[in-house]
């Protein structure tokens, strides 16, 4: 049983009791929500006559349905038309704070917390979307939610858990050239599985993660779901607390210290027990492509398709059904594939500085022929630092649409949608069948840099010959 790491203080000080089940109850101290699965949980919470317990916790965004290009209202979509106004009528009736689109304040869940300062060391934090696992970034213990479990935490702000393992994955060295956050969290699931961190929380450590910044930290948080790990988490440190400072709900003038020394008291100790570990070489991560169905189909891009021969027996299966779902051959090198449509976005890579790296890299490039590039930013507060700072006119003239934020094409619950079996290279963190909106249409995971790359190419394409 793991001891002294920061999951385990964090757990035991928000610890209310042990229930007869043997779960946990556990205090959440922040609860996010958003269109797609509060809906259902408010109905549960009107049933019984319940009211939202501590609705000043409680933060709503819209972000999943929002259409990016008109916003006009109702929505052309009679069905996100409802979701919208189920959210601004619950939120209304329970006193519940309401980033609505123009508000300056909406986009990504997942976006808007931290750029906001709502999401700070040592909280913990639970929304109904899988994609929670994102906060940890700053040291939070902070996981997604079903929607019974969002009625719960309505009405009475702490949920019953079981207690999670703790695996430390540790990354140590420099990122080479071209290869960025992204290519670490995909490295790691592919080589410790999409189910491998079932019951598991990831602790992110070593030189690697130390030397990245919140935004990168938050891409590989983001995706620890993906490998399996309800919740992954980084250590805060001076990266995280510099992140921190300013923000609007940043604690402020004499609380500031107290905070930081708070916050530095809950890292994990040096002699901390892990329930296991595991140790990569930042020196092995090559810029990394899926070409499956799963985010743990994962090949450096100078790879091949693997052969069923190369996978483990366990693995042949899904392979073999990737490669006619994605119509790739084993054996054949994923450098070259064509693609169709490039999306730059989502609450995996749609921040400032993943936008800034794609502009950097698309500055004075064009996108090929025949290929749709999009980029969406994660938030309106992106958006708007974005333009700013002029990024949007270098994607416009190099060919790359510019859009409001949302969701978008992660999951195409909005109108931008794939055709047929077209295929997406995509910065975002499911390659699901049907995940962007064609029960046929195909998705390839990479580095939003890497879609750029792709974007400008007309194929995969190696990031590191163009830079
Ligand atoms: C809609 C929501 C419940 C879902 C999630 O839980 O992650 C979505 O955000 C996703 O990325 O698939
Ligand atoms: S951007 Fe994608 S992964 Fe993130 S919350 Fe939205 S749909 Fe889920």
């Amino acid at each position: 049983m793991s001891q002294g790491t920061l999951f385990d203080k964090v757990w035991d000080l928000h610890t209310v009791g042990v229930l007869p089940s043997g779960q946990t109850q556990l205090f959440i101290g922040l609860h996010l929500i958003h269109e797609v699965t509060s809906p259902q949980a408010f109905a549960m919470l009107k049933e019984r006559g319940l009211k939202v317990l501590y609705p000043q916790r409680t933060i709503a965004t819209v972000d999943h349905i929002v259409p990016t290009e008109d916003q006009a209202r109702p929505f052309a979509d009679v069905l996100a038309e409802e979701m919208m106004q189920a959210l601004e009528q619950s939120c209304k009736e329970h006193n519940i704070t309401f980033h609505n689109i123009g508000s300056g304040n909406q986009g990504i869940v997942h976006v808007i917390a931290p750029e906001q300062g709502l999401t700070q060391p040592g909280m913990t934090i639970a929304c109904g979307d899988s994609h929670t696992s994102t906060h940890g970034a700053f040291g939070a213990i902070s996981f997604g939610i079903g929607t019974s479990q969002v009625r719960d935490v309505l009405a009475s702000q702490t949920l019953a858990l079981a207690k999670l393992k703790v695996r430390r994955v540790e990354v140590n060295g420099s990122l080479r050239s071209g290869v960025y956050a992204k290519d670490v969290i995909l490295h790691i699931i592919r080589n410790l599985g999409v189910k491998g961190g079932v019951g598991y929380a990831y602790e992110f450590a070593g030189t690697t993660f130390e030397q990245m910044n919140m935004e990168e930290r938050m891409t590989v948080c983001n995706m620890s779901i993906e490998g399996g790990a309800r919740c992954g988490y980084v250590n805060p440190d001076q990266i995280t607390f510099d992140y921190i400072q300013g923000k609007d709900f940043a604690p402020k003038a004499a609380d500031w210290e107290q905070a930081v020394s708070w916050w530095t008291s809950l890292q994990s100790d040096p002699d901390a027990v892990y329930d296991d570990v595991v140790v990569f070489d930042a020196a092995d991560i090559a810029p990394t492509v899926t070409w499956g169905i799963t985010p743990g189909q994962g090949i450096a891009v100078n790879e091949v398709v693997p052969r069923p021969e190369a996978l483990p027996e366990s693995e042949r299966v899904i392979a073999s059904e990737a490669y006619k779902y994605m119509e790739l051959e084993a054996g054949a090198p994923i450098q070259g594939t064509k693609v169709d449509v490039c999306f730059i976005g989502s609450c995996t890579n749609g921040r400032l500085s993943d936008l800034q790296e794609v502009a950097h890299f698309a500055k004075g490039k064009h996108v090929a022929k025949g290929v749709k590039a999009f980029v969406v930013p994660g938030s309106e507060r992106v958006k708007q630092q974005a333009e700013a700072e002029g990024l949007d006119k270098i994607f416009q003239e190099a060919g790359f649409e510019w859009r409001e934020a949302g969701c978008s094409m992660c999951l195409a619950m909005n109108p931008d949608k794939l055709q047929g079996n077209q295929l997406s290279a995509s910065s975002s963190n499911r390659n699901f069948k049907g995940r962007q909106g064609s029960s046929s249409g195909r998705t390839l995971l990479m580095s939003p840099v890497m879609v750029a790359a792709a974007a400008v190419t007309g194929e995969v394409t190696d990031v590191r010959s163009l830079i």
